[in-house]
């Protein structure tokens, strides 16, 4: 089973849209233990030095992003599980993006999609996806294939 407060989120930008936030809220309260930090937008290269700043050397770093590698929500769960509940942080990117070399310091870059999605909507899909990754691994219904 998934050791959910191994993860953690980083962010960059505010949840703008109510309904973004409500659906965020909803999995999150599925999902104890989960941090999400949010920090500020600025330009890409002060973002990228924030997230430098907070992130540990022994936090396995996975960025987000449309040209990442992709995975079924089942094999997402497999990697999950084989990580072997190491500290698994996902960086967000804010509108322009994270920088190439935030990207390449990356453990791993995850692919939602091939598609460009708001960073709201990116961070809504993976919160569902930690979830459903969570059930996957427990077995529950919540995932049909
Ligand atoms: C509006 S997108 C930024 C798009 C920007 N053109 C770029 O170069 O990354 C904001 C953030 O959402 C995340 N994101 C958007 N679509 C994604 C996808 N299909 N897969 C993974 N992450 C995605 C990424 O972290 C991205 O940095």
């Amino acid at each position: 089973m998934l050791n959910i407060s191994h993860y953690k989120i980083i962010a960059i930008g505010k949840i703008r849209k109510k309904w973004i936030q409500e659906g965020i809220e909803m999995y999150l309260k599925r999902l104890p233990g989960l941090e999400v930090k949010e920090i500020k937008d600025s330009t890409q290269l002060k973002e990228e030095h924030t997230i430098k700043e907070i992130i540990s050397k022994n936090e396995f770093l996975v960025t987000l992003n449309e040209n990442g590698q992709s995975f079924t929500s089942k094999q997402l769960a497999t990697k999950l599980l084989n990580s072997h509940n190491q500290n698994i942080t996902f960086v967000i990117g804010g509108a322009s993006g994270l920088t190439s070399s935030l990207n390449n310091l990356a453990s791993w870059q995850l692919s939602l999609s091939p598609l460009t999605f708001p960073h709201e909507i990116a961070r809504l899909l993976l919160i569902e996806q930690l979830y459903r990754a969570k059930t996957i691994t427990q077995g529950g219904p919540y995932h049909k294939e």
